[in-house]
């Protein structure tokens, strides 16, 4: 499959590739480049391999790049790190909603600023609500009010009036996000799980189907397809099923 030849739909997914190992996440963006619509690197890519490795990553496989490094600290520390992300060229960059308003503006002008001053494209900034592997009892734990639905509401709506371009959230709440945020805020959307993949550590999951049913823009896919025996074959299936 070509990326002339793929669903539209599949241009929807992300797939992380959570490695620490350039070589390993080179070959897995060249096998899925045409099933797939862009790469997410993480954590444990960048803290492994650094700006060098996203470099070489993405250098070839033509695909946008989601920066998923959930800064999150005082603002004059995030600004900063945000600065020093925008040459790597993202097309999607997070922080944590929970950083609050300051470190959110401080994130949004930041990322204006220098890619204005590099003249590269200004990544788009999205702001992680509540992680997808916390439930109801996590929350509580961490003395954060609940239900899920609600505080994922009001960081979503915190972002959105700091000047951020969307925000991540699970499946179960793009539908209602949908009715409370403006349109054209962007929902990407990880906790994807195909009928056939085993939940792990998510907690908050849909189908691939069910989360572009409720409104997703873009789905977060890891394990479903990087840990299967054939990556193209499960990514392609999830492509189809999305039809
Ligand atoms: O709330 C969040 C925020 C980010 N993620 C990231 O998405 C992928 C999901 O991988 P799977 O293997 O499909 O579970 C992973 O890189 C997380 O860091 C998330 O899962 N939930």
């Amino acid at each position: 499959m070509t990326p002339e030849t793929r669903s539209p739909r599949a241009d929807r997914i992300f797939v992380a590739l959570d490695t620490p190992g350039v070589a390993a996440a080179r070959q897995l963006a060249g096998r899925l480049a045409g099933s797939v619509g862009g790469l997410k690197l993480g954590l444990e890519f960048f803290v492994a391999c650094g700006p060098d490795g996203i470099r070489a990553v993405t250098e070839d496989a033509g695909l946008p790049l989601f920066l998923d490094l959930k800064f999150h600290d005082i603002p004059n520390t995030v600004a900063g790190a945000v600065r020093s992300a925008v040459p790597l060229r993202p097309a999607f960059l997070t922080v944590h909603a929970s950083g609050g308003r300051a470190m959110l503006r401080a994130a949004a002008d930041a990322a204006a600023e220098e890619a204005e001053r590099l003249g590269v494209p200004r990544p788009k900034l999205l702001a992680v609500t509540v992680l997808t592997s916390l439930g109801a009892d996590d929350l509580a734990a961490v003395g954060q009010a609940g239900p899920v639905e609600d505080q994922v509401a009001r960081l979503a709506e915190l972002t959105a009036e700091a000047g951020i371009d969307g925000a991540v959230c699970s499946p179960a709440e793009v539908a209602p996000l949908r009715r409370r945020l403006p349109p054209g805020f962007t929902l990407m959307v990880p906790g994807i799980r195909p009928a056939w993949a085993a939940a792990g550590d998510q907690k908050r999951v849909m189908t691939p189907a069910e989360a572009v049913a409720a409104g997703a823009d873009h789905l977060v896919i890891g394990r479903p397809i990087t840990a299967a025996a054939d990556p193209v074959e499960a990514a392609r299936r999830i492509g189809a099923e999305l039809g």
